[in-house]
C-alpha cells in the first residue's frame, strides 16, 4: 500500500522546483517519432535534453549526465548495443537510468531487448498496460503496436511482480497512473484523455521521470509519481486552451513551463491504492 499521509503535493512541486533550480541534463536514447516533443517537454520542465545515442561518444558523455532515458520506440539491432552500453555507464557511474519499454508486446525481437535492458538495472520503468503486461509475463501478442490495449488498472499485479523481479520503480500509465516498488502502490489521477491523442506524450512524461529522478535518486518512487502528476496537471490546464490535439500539444508545454506552486499544490491528484 501506499503511504497515504503523504504530503503529495508538496512533493511533487518540491520535484518540480529542484528541476528548475539545477537543470538536470539528461541524456535521451529514444526513437525517430519523439525526440522533438521529448526535448520540449525537458526544457520546457527547465531540465537540459541531449540526444545522443553514438555508442563512440557514451564514454564520454553518459557518466557525466545527470540520468538517462532509453526507449525503444523505433528500435533495430544497431542501435541496441549503444542502449545497452549507456545502461551499463550510468550504473556504473551512479546516475539513474528509465527505461521506456515501447510497444514490448510487438515482436520476440523487442520483447527480448527490452528484457535484456530490465537485467541492466534500470531505476524505474514506466509504459503503459500492454507493455507492463507483456514485460511482466515475457508474451508476445495483445498489444496494438505502441498503444494499450489495456487499462492501466488491469496491469497493477503485473506492475508489482515486474517490479519485484527488476529492484526497478514501475510504473503504469493510463487513465490513472499507477507507481509501484512491489510494496507500495498509488495512483496518479491528473491528465486528460486527449493526451493519447498526442504521438510520444507517453515518451516524454518518460523523459519527465528521468529529470524528477536525476535530482533525488534516493527517492525514486516519489520522483515518479510527482513527474506523472504534474505531467497530467500540464494537460488540465492546456485543456482548457485546447481546440484538438495539436493545439493541446502546444498547450501541454506552455503549461509545464508556466506551472506555479499555487497550481501544483491545488491540483496534485495522488493517492494509495
Ligand atoms: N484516459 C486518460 N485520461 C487522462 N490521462 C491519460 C489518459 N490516458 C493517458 N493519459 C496520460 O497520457 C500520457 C501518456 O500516457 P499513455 O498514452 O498511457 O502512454 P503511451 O503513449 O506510452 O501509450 C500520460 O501522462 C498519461 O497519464
Ligand atoms: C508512433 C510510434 N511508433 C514507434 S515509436 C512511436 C511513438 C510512441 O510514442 P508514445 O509511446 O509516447 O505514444
Ligand atoms: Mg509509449
Amino acid at each position: 500500500m501506499g503511504d497515504s499521509s503523504a504530503d503529495w503535493a508538496g512533493i511533487s512541486w518540491t520535484f518540480l522546483a529542484e528541476v528548475r533550480r539545477r537543470s538536470p541534463l539528461v541524456q535521451c536514447i529514444t526513437n525517430f517519432v519523439s525526440m522533438d516533443l521529448m526535448a520540449n517537454t525537458l526544457l520546457a520542465a527547465g531540465a537540459s535534453p541531449a540526444m545522443l545515442h553514438s555508442l563512440q561518444e557514451l564514454p564520454d558523455f553518459t557518466p557525466n549526465a545527470d540520468a538517462l532515458c532509453v526507449n525503444v520506440g523505433t528500435l533495430t539491432a544497431d542501435w541496441l548495443p549503444a542502449m545497452k552500453l549507456a545502461a551499463e555507464l550510468a550504473v556504473r557511474s551512479g546516475r539513474p537510468w528509465v527505461l521506456d519499454p515501447v510497444a514490448a508486446g510487438a515482436s520476440g525481437f523487442r520483447l527480448n531487448a527490452c528484457r535484456a535492458l530490465v537485467g541492466l538495472k534500470p531505476t524505474v520503468i514506466r509504459g503503459n498496460g500492454s507493455e507492463i503486461i507483456a514485460l511482466a509475463n515475457a508474451s508476445v501478442g495483445s498489444t496494438k503496436g505502441v498503444d494499450s490495449s489495456h487499462d492501466s488498472k488491469d496491469a497493477v499485479e503485473a506492475a508489482k511482480s515486474l517490479a519485484q523481479a527488476s529492484e526497478a520503480i514501475v510504473a503504469v500509465s493510463g487513465a490513472v497512473d499507477i507507481i509501484t516498488d512491489g510494496k507500495r502502490v498509488v495512483g496518479a489521477s491528473n491528465g486528460v484523455p486527449m493526451m493519447q491523442n498526442i504521438t510520444a506524450t507517453g515518451c516524454s512524461v518518460t523523459a519527465l521521470i528521468s529529470a524528477f529522478v536525476a535530482v533525488d535518486p534516493s527517492r525514486a518512487f516519489e520522483a515518479t509519481a510527482s513527474a506523472l502528476s504534474i505531467f497530467g496537471i500540464a494537460g488540465e490546464i492546456g485543456m482548457e486552451m485546447a481546440k484538438g490535439p495539436a493545439s493541446l500539444r502546444m498547450h501541454l508545454i506552455d503549461s509545464l513551463y508556466g506551472l506555479d506552486q499555487a497550481a501544483v499544490l491545488s491540483f496534485v491528484k495522488i493517492s494509495s491504492i
